[in-house]
């Protein structure tokens, strides 16, 4: 029989739904597509990326937040953390939060993955996928592992050029131990080291998720400004299967879209647990709780939430133009920054002014501190459960003043400069939820990070910080160059003792922006895993979730690139087709026998 496939999704109904057009779901979206047999709509909740110039000049980032391209989830006050709320925002628009991202590409360390201890999800694998996603673009000065690039990737990414400050900052990190390597963050081989992160940005623009979505052909449909309120279901018992969506539009009217194969929620870590949630897939007493009735319980939906948490340690230099702050903040520097960037396709607006990296390993560093010392451990791991081959910490720089809103104390860039090395601590021992504010789709999740919960935390994030501050105030490329601490009232300078880092670092840590885990894979004996090694949800046909949710454990590096990743590969599982490690693609199972043609007046016909 032959259905119609309009591009009108009111009127229509889709092979598959992809619901969440952010970083994962317009790779997955993308990707179905490509086999003209498979009509595939994608939803988002947030605008067009196409109207937001922020989301292409990386330097605006910053702008997007707090407007109606932002979530603005504020978490519940942390205890662990003085009880302060963190702004954690992300992306409303098409492409998600690789849109208004800080583009760096850290891909962790391949145990990070083998650690998920899930089939078709080892290291390997996952770096494989991430190799699909890449069009990597060298330049002269970055030693590149060619080998762990990929070239034939939607996603354009090249190295940064580096500030001044920034190659001092480096010379300081190797006077400190950490051995240079320009390209560990694509190799993930080195825990202890510095190098370059390259990024999400090519010829003086960002790229993002939604350049997947370009150029596709009339049997991908895009409906923004539209958001999921839930996905329906039909049947009972083990007989349960999801057969359409119910959505929102941005006048309010509510509609239903049906699917004929598949629904792929890609909402992100902090949504895509509320639309299963919405949807009667959670822990049966908190959906009572909303007066949704249960139809799959599944406890583990929004818990197990992760996220890695960040300290900014900002100095204050009087040596001119080794920072940024110069182009940005001296009057008129904006308007010209911008001109640039508009123009020419250059300058500090077209980047990201993060500058040097490092990872490092703190078991000599913390060998006498009892909190670690005591702490339990499995064989081979460290009490954080990680091995020797995967870093407890990052660094990284910036290379001008700036953050998140919270940092206002900007320099004037001709008499002031300050700059920053920041502490992330990986392996996060402290355990979050989402749960629903109510049953209303317009109402944000109610988010409680409960950062900084658990001891450990605060030890190596503390010993991260007491590392930073040693390789500025110590470090041979910045020892001769800081004044002090900036703002110049501060005196976090000064500090030697790990002591010292503690309150520093439950005023001040924040996110890092990296959300997961709160709809994860896991085995089946796991009553906590909300998902089957291929992404589908327990006890549900038809449905899977394709985001950083499905992420058992966070990777020691930032997330953007497993969420490609994700991407990536939950069109291949969909497809029945696996990666070969050496990068090509594999047909392995035979796909149903549609043959797809365009009939007179342009409608897609599917026979
Ligand atoms: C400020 C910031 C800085 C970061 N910096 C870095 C970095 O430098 N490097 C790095 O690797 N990672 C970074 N990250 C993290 C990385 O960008 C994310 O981990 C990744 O993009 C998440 O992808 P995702 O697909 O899980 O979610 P998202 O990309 O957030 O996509 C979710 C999409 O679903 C949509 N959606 C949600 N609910 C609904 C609904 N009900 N109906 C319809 N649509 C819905 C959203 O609008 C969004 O478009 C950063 C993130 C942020 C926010």
């Amino acid at each position: 029989m032959a259905s119609h496939i309009t591009l009108e999704p009111e009127s229509s109904e889709y092979d598959y739904i992809v619901c969440g057009g952010g970083t994962s779901g317009s790779v997955l979206a993308a990707r179905l597509a490509e086999d003209p047999n498979n009509s595939v709509l994608v939803i988002e909740a947030g605008q067009h990326n196409s109207l937001l110039e922020n989301t292409v000049m990386t330097g605006g980032w910053s702008q997007l937040f707090d407007t109606e391209a932002d979530w603005n989830i504020t978490t519940e006050p942390s205890p662990g953390a003085n009880g302060r709320q963190v702004k954690v925002s992300r992306g409303k628009f098409l492409g998600g939060s690789s849109g208004c991202n800080g583009t760096l590409c850290i891909r962790g360390t391949k145990q990070d993955y083998d650690d998920w201890n899930i089939p078709g999800w080892s290291g390997d694998e996952v770096f494989g996928y991430m190799k699909k996603a890449e069009n990597f673009h060298g330049k002269k000065w970055f030693k590149a592992d060619d080998a762990a690039h990929g070239n034939s990737g939607l996603l354009d990414i090249e190295p940064h050029d580096l500030a001044p400050i920034s190659n001092m900052i480096l010379e300081s990190m190797e006077s400190q131990g950490l051995t240079r390597q320009d390209d560990m963050f694509t190799t993930g081989d080195n825990p202890h080291g510095c190098g370059h992160a390259p990024r999400t940005v090519y010829k003086g623009d960002r790229t993002t998720a939604a350049n997947y979505l370009v150029n596709k052909g009339p049997n991908l449909a895009i409906k923004t400004e539209t958001t999921v309120d839930k996905v329906i279901l039909e049947g009972s018992g083990s007989d349960i299967r999801a057969t359409a969506v119910k959505v929102l539009d941005k006048d309010g009217k509510e509609h239903e879209i049906k699917a004929r194969k598949e629904i792929i929620v890609s909402g992100g870590a902090y949504c895509s647990p509320t639309i299963l949630l919405r949807s009667g897939i959670g822990p049966k007493s908190e959906l009572a709780s909303h007066g949704i009735d249960c139809k799959v319980d599944i406890p583990g939906v929004g818990k197990n939430l992760m996220d890695h948490l960040i300290v900014f340690i900002y100095y204050s230099t009087t040596k001119p133009n080794l920072t940024n702050d110069h182009l940005l903040y001296k009057p008129n520097a904006f308007g010209e920054a911008y001109r640039q960037w508009k123009e020419e396709k250059r300058g500090p607006l077209s980047t990201f002014p993060f500058g040097a990296f490092g990872f490092a390993r703190l078991d000599d560093r913390l060998a006498n501190e009892p909190i670690w010392k005591n702490a339990p451990r499995k064989e081979g791991r460290d009490p954080m459960g990680l091995t020797p081959s995967q870093p407890n910490i990052e660094f990284f720089s910036t290379e001008c003043y700036g953050g998140p809103k919270q940092y206002t104390d900007y320099p004037d860039g001709e008499t002031t400069h300050a700059f920053s090395l920041i502490a992330e601590l990986f392996a996060p021992q402290s355990r979050g939820t989402v749960t629903l504010k109510s049953a209303d789709p317009s109402h944000n999740p109610v988010v409680n990070h409960n950062y900084l919960s658990e001891e450990l935390d605060v030890v190596v994030l503390s010993e991260a910080c007491r590392f930073a501050n040693e390789i500025i105030i110590q470090g041979k490329g910045t020892k001769d160059i800081v004044e002090g601490s900036w703002p110049k009232t501060l005196t976090h300078h000064k500090h030697t003792k790990r002591e010292d880092w503690v309150p520093f670092v439950r005023d001040n840590a924040t996110t890092c922006y990296h959300p997961g885990g709160t709809c994860k894979m896991g085995p089946d004996n796991d009553p906590m895993s909300v998902l089957d090694a291929e992404l589908r949800v327990r006890g549900v046909k038809g449905l899977r979730v394709a985001d950083t949710s499905v992420m058992p454990l966070l990777n020691q590096g930032h997330t953007q690139m497993p969420a490609y990743a994700i991407g990536e590969k939950a069109a291949d599982l969909i497809k029945g087709q696996f990666l070969e490690l050496s990068g090509e693609v594999n047909e392995v199972k035979s796909k149903g026998a549609h043959v797809m043609e365009q009939n007179g007046n342009g409608t897609l016909v599917l026979n």
